[in-house]
């Protein structure tokens, strides 16, 4: 379970969260949605540990080992989508080469291309992101807006991909305008004026 206990946050006068309480079960899919600027970025960050909350906090009960893409997904732009994902999966030294050059190339990207990531689209660096957030077989993964930018093909990849690791028994929370139709959730959130409210 992870538990989001009473999540406040403000920027100066601008009150973004304001008691925001959700529980998840371990191996939910969950959307949440809401207008441009009601908070899920901020959220998300507070949920991850690269923001600090006012009050409350997120609290992990199982173990965890998080994947997350939130906003504009960075890299180190001189060099090659592959270098970076490699770079990434050397810090924990696990490096599965067949298994990345497999998803870059379901996400229509060739594992080759010499091209440095200064030089991608923002659709091309999303897909980056989204396989940096779960090539290491993290178990639960934070995906905002994951669909920016993406061709129709490898949406339906993105759709599969999502399937698959909603099968296994991961904990997918995705911040989406896109109602994401083809996916099964198993509960939407909407975020409004700060406050969290299930989708009716
Ligand atoms: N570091 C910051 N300093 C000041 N204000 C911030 C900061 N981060 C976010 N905000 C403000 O908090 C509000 C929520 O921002 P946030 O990025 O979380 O929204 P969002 O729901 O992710 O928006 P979008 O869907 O447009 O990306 C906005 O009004 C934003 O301007």
């Amino acid at each position: 379970m992870i538990v989001f206990q009473h999540i406040s946050k403000s920027f100066h006068q601008n009150l973004v969260l304001k008691d925001v309480y959700l529980s998840i079960e371990e191996g939910s899919l969950i959307r949440m949605s809401g207008p441009n600027g009601c908070g899920k970025s901020t959220l998300l960050k507070i949920a991850v540990g690269l923001m600090k909350s006012d009050a409350g906090e997120v609290v992990y009960e199982d173990k965890h080992h998080i994947g997350a893409l939130i906003e504009n997904p960075c890299f180190i732009e001189n060099e090659t989508g592959l270098y970076n994902l490699k770079f990434l999966y050397n810090l924990k030294n696990r490096y599965d080469d067949q298994k990345v050059r497999a998803l870059l190339k379901k996400f229509l990207l060739d594992p080759n291309l010499k091209i440095p990531v200064k030089k991608y689209s923002v659709g091309m660096k999303q897909k980056l992101g989204i396989i940096q957030a779960i090539m290491e077989d993290q178990n639960v993964i934070y995906l905002d807006e994951p669909t920016r930018g993406l061709d129709e093909e490898s949406v339906k990849f993105f759709y599969q991909l999502i399937d698959d690791l909603h099968r296994q028994g991961k904990t997918i929370i995705i911040c989406s305008h896109e109602e994401l139709n083809e996916l099964h959730f198993d509960k939407e959130f909407v975020l409004k004026d700060g406050i969290l409210n299930k989708k009716i």
